[in-house]
Parts: C-alpha cells; structure tokens; sequence
C-alpha cells in the first residue's frame, strides 16, 4: 500500500491550496496515506534510499515529485470526509500500523460524479509495528 507520513513541522500552504506540512521526512519502502498521526515513525526503510533521501528531502518537496508523476495528493479533510470521519461502520481491515478504511473519492475537479471506491489507512501511532519487540 502506498503511504507519507504527515509530520507536525511548518504548515504550508502551495498555489493549488493544498496543506502540507514542511519538515524532514524519511521515506518508507510501502507507502500508505497518512492521516492525523502527526508524529514520524520509522517503519520498513529501504536503506539504501532513505540514506540517500531522508535527510534532505522536505515533506512539500516530496508531494512536489509525487506530483510531477501525475499522482494526487489527498488533503486530510479530503480522506476524513471520504470515510464519513473515520467511521467505523466503514472499517474493512487493520494492519499492524493501523485502520483501513473504505472510501470514495472525487477524481475530477471537473467532473463532480467521477467517483472513485479506495481504502484508505489511517496510521496509528500505538500501531503494533511501532511497539519495540522487548523490553528496556
Ligand atoms: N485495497 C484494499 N481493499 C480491501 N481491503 C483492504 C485493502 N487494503 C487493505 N485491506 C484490508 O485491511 C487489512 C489490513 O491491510 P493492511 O494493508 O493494513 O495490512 P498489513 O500490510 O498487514 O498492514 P501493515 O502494513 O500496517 O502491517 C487487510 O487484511 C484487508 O482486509
């Protein structure tokens, strides 16, 4: 599943009026959307990338190159109102970092009925995965 982590640095606001929030971020192997986790959390890094890129990468640089490949970026409000808030009658799964929800989408800024069904996780900062596997 594709995924960013939203993290809790410099709120921005770009031309399209969409909110990020500018601070570093390490990149993740399996993406997902993020949602209200506002912390950063490590997961599964592919190594190699993430010592090339974590470090210097902006949050608002990398929706800048998601961009440039076409794909969307989903504000929070945008995912909040596709699962009716996170409601639990529309929960289809969870994983160890968190609920997965069933969605709908708008795709279109031009057409308002070109809908589209997803799922859509919300990360969980006591996600299981974050948990350390013994004790200190
Ligand atoms: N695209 C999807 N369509 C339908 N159900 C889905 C979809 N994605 C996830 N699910 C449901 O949510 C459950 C959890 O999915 P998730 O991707 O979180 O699993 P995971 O890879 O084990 O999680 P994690 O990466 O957090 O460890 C799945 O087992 C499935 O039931």
């Amino acid at each position: 599943m594709k995924c960013f982590h939203f993290s809790n640095g410099e709120k921005r606001e770009d031309e399209d009026g969409v909110i990020s929030r500018v601070s570093k971020v390490s990149w993740a192997r399996s993406l997902s959307v993020a949602s209200s986790s506002v912390d950063i959390r490590r997961s599964e890094f592919d190594s190699d990338l993430s010592r090339e890129l974590s470090d210097t990468v902006t949050f608002h640089e990398f929706l800048s190159q998601r961009r440039s490949n076409d794909l969307r970026v989903f504000t929070f409000s945008e995912l909040k109102l596709a699962t009716r808030g996170f409601s639990r009658a529309l929960m289809i799964g969870e994983g160890g970092f968190g609920c997965v929800y069933r969605g709908v989408v708008r795709i279109s800024d031009d057409d308002p009925d070109a809908k589209l069904d997803v799922a859509i996780k919300q990360l969980n900062r006591n996600g299981m995965q974050a948990r350390p596997s013994f004790p200190f």
